[in-house]
Parts: structure tokens; sequence; C-alpha cells
């Protein structure tokens, strides 16, 4: 076994820690092994000793991937305001003599031939070039944000003001028109160390031999079609939807609740791996929920400090027992947008839960928080229309008035109707990317093949 791995071509990938990021890295992990017969180590820089939640992750990868986390790097001197973007590239900045030390032993003992690296990842090229081993990304969200980092740098130099305050909207090339302020969180404060290290990444994207991305023909041929156009940009490949799909054994409290309610009758809701919402936010989502007089499954989360069940209303629980179940912090959501009794689903927007539900064919209401969320919604809303908006009324509260009839039409209403057979064709289309001629199935050979050259 061990003679027959030196012999294999070998790729490193270096997956950010966050759930959003380790989930779609350990399917392409996955992929790679099953049906390219590569052998991976698979490397995730940290600061902190790894969770329960990481750790099950990477062990669900098995004996034959090679999975390390990092010793964890410190940053006693960075801000505690600093945003998650600066946190993840300095961690990796900082982890990059382990990564060598990791890179060296590799291409001693095997036939290194890529390192594939996460969004915040790319100052780990510099290393991938020490060995001679070629550089590329795996992009975890749409086509659309990866346009977006790749034009940023030409942005930045047009644009003198904030992205927010610009009056016109921002063609991002081959994607839909978005304004200023709906573009990705950390570039909204230009003068904010996170802004600097998302320009400082996304003018590295250059340097990859080839990108790819978590996502579809059918969904994202436009953009696609204007990377091909720039033949400066490196090569992108659609290879999704790459999704967890869970394991049929578990048996949670969750789903044992949804095998009782009737076939497409409960709404989902859940903001992602960290979602938070404030608590006046809360009072109106659970108020909202109760008018809306639909059944509800909600993943209720809140700071560390806090129990979530805490900032529900009174009363709430016992008014709408039998009718929702609030759970806290974590489901098993990959088996929830599977189960036959969810009909919808209200989410933060963030890509992997967006794709989830997609391969279900689950309609959405957008809700978007942070990162890239807000052009998800828009590109989910008016572009590919799978999902309701939300209005945000003066007091910057989404209210509970708003959330009732939302919900209601997406789960009975005329406008969720459309949504819902939308989705129905996206479901099919995103089986189709991935059948034995799916576009998605044909992509991924194509660069495992200039790796094996
Ligand atoms: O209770 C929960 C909550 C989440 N998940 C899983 O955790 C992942 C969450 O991923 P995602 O929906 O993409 O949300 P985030 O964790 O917020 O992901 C980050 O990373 C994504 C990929 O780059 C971005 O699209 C998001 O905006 C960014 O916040 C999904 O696989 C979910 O199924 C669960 O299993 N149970």
């Amino acid at each position: 076994m061990a003679e027959e791995q030196t012999r294999m071509n070998h790729v490193a990938i270096l997956a950010h820690p966050g759930m959003g990021h380790l989930i779609p890295f350990a399917e392409l992990t996955k992929r790679l092994v099953d049906h390219h017969n590569l052998s991976i180590t698979f490397i995730v820089p940290t600061i902190s000793p790894p969770s329960k939640a990481h750790k099950s992750v990477v062990e669900s990868l098995g004996g034959s991937v090679n999975s390390i986390f990092l010793p964890p790097v410190s940053l006693h001197d960075v801000p505690k305001d600093a945003k998650v973007e600066t946190i993840a590239s300095l961690s990796v900045l900082r982890s990059l003599p382990s990564l060598r030390e990791i890179l060296r032993s590799l291409s001693e003992s095997s036939k290194l031939v890529a390192l594939v690296v996460d969004i915040f990842c790319t100052d780990a090229f510099d290393v991938a070039r020490e060995f001679n081993v070629s550089p590329y990304i795996f992009f975890p969200s749409n086509a659309m944000t990866l346009s977006l980092f790749l034009y940023l740098p030409e942005l930045d130099e047009k644009v003198s003001c904030e992205y927010r305050e610009l009056e016109e909207t921002v063609k991002i090339p081959g994607s839909v028109a978005i304004q200023g302020k709906d573009l990705l969180d950390p570039i909204q404060d230009r003068k904010n160390e996170a802004y600097k290290y998302v320009l400082h990444q996304a003018k590295r994207y250059r340097l990859a031999e080839g990108i790819m991305v978590n996502s579809f023909l059918d969904l994202e041929g436009g953009a696609l079609s204007a990377f091909r156009e720039d033949p400066g940009k490196p090569l992108v490949y659609l290879i999704g939807p790459l999704v967890n799909l869970g394991s049929d054994s578990d048996e949670s409290e969750c789903l044992r609740w949804l095998h009782d309610r009737p076939h497409g009758s409960v709404v989902y809701v859940s903001f992602g791996s960290a979602g938070i919402l404030s608590y006046h936010q809360m009072t109106e989502l659970a108020l909202g929920l109760e008018m809306s007089e639909q059944r509800f499954l909600w993943v209720v989360r809140a700071t560390n400090d806090e129990d979530p069940f805490d900032n529900l209303p009174k009363g709430f629980l016992d008014r709408t027992r039998g009718r929702g179940l609030v759970v806290p912090s974590w489901a098993p959501q990959a088996q929830v947008l599977r189960h036959g009794s969810t009909g919808g689903f209200v989410t933060h927007c963030g890509w992997n839960s967006t794709l989830e539900s997609m391969v279900n064919g689950v309609p959405l209401v957008a809700w978007p928080l942070y990162a890239e969320q807000k052009m998800n919604a828009v590109l989910l809303t008016q572009e590919i229309k799978v999902a309701l908006s939300l209005k945000v009324s003066e007091n910057g509260l989404i209210g509970r008035e708003e959330i009732a009839k939302v919900v209601k039409d997406l789960m009975e209403g005329e406008e969720g109707r459309l949504v819902r057979n939308r989705m129905k064709e996206l479901k099919d289309s995103a089986a189709k990317a991935l059948s034995r001629d799916g576009s998605s199935t044909k992509a991924l050979p194509e660069l495992v093949m200039r790796w094996k050259k």
C-alpha cells in the first residue's frame, strides 16, 4: 500500500478551518480519491485546537487520506475586532513554516503534483513554488464571487469612494449587476485591514494555474464564458455541486420529528455555521414564524456565553409546540434538506446551504447576513429566481409581519409556486451536471489530466 501510494500522483490540499469551507473541501477530496486515483494530504491551518465538529469532518475522509491539522499559530497581536478575512489570511501566513516542512517531506516521498488552496490561502503558493508544485485554488463559493475577486484589483483602481456610495451598479464580468452596498462584506470598509487582505488575495488569484468552482454550467454558464474571454485569467472549472449528503444512520431528534410531519410541509430556518441574529431580530423571527401558521424547524444560535433559548419570546415554545421545533446551535442540515417533509428553507444564503437546497429542490427565502451572502441573495432572487426576498424595515430589522407573509407565500402562495417550480428544474440541472456525461463530471478530469501529465 505504502509503495503504491508513492507511485501515485499526490495532491496537497490546504483548507480554511471554517465549517463552510471544510465541508466542501472534504467533498472535493473524496471525489479526487474515489474517481481519479489520486492520493491526498489534507492540511488545515489552525489558531486553536480543532473542535469535535472539525475533527469529525476530517475523520469522514477515512484512513486513505493523510490529514493534518497544523499547529495553532498565535494571533495575540491581532486586534480583537479583526474580521475573519484578516484572521484567515494571517493564520496561513504564520503557518507557512510548518506547511513548508510538510511539502518538503511530501515532495521527497511522493510525486507531489499540485497544491490546491482555499479562498484566503494564496500565500501558500510561494511555498509550492519552492518545491516546483503547481498552485491551484478551489473556490467553495460561486463563479459570480470568483469573478468579483478577479475583477477587484481593477475595481480598486477605478473607484475612489466606498463601494456602497457608488450611484451606479457594479458590473461584475459575466454576472448580474450588483449595487455597491451588496458587494462582499469585507470590502465595504476600504480602511479596514480586511479590505487590504482581500485585495492582496485577489491579486494573487492570477498566479493560480487553475481555479475550481463549486458551481455548474446551467447555473452560471455566463460567468464561465466571461472567464474564458480573458486570456490573462487562470483556467476556471465549474465542478459542482459538491455537497455533503449526510448519512442515513443519523437519527437525531429533528429527523425523528420530521418523520411525523406531512410531505413538504416544514420550513427549515438556519443561518449556516456561524450566523447569529440580534436579540430584537430573533424576537421578530420567532413571532413571524408563529404568525405564518406554518410548521417550522429552526436552528437557534447565540454567542458562546448565552443560552440561545433565553433569547426567545416568552411563551413562544409552548404556543408553537407540535407545529414548530427549535434546536440549539446545530442540526444535521444535509439530512434535513433531503427529508421529504422539508418544503422550504429560510437561509443566510451561504453557498453550501444554497447548493444543498438546490440538489434537493427545496425553495428559499433569502436572509443574507455577511461575507458574499448579499451577492448570493441577488443572484438567487433576481437572476435564478429560486428565492423570495425579505424587506428590511427602516429600523434595520425584518419585521414579524414581513416574515410571516413571505414564509407563508413560499409554502402556499403564487410567487412561492414559481420559485418552487424553478427550484425543481434546477434540482434536475444539478443532477445532470453530475451525471455520467454531465458538465461538472467532465470538467474535473480535464484538470486532473493536467496534473497527471
Ligand atoms: O446547523 C447546521 C448549520 C450548518 N451546517 C452545515 O454547515 C455548512 C455551512 O455552510 P454555508 O451554508 O456555506 O455557510 P457558512 O458556514 O456561513 O459558510 C461560509 O463559507 C461559504 C463558502 O465559502 C460562504 O458561501 C458563506 O457566505 C460563508 O459564511 C453547510 O454544509 C451546512 O449543511 C449543518 O450541518 N448544520
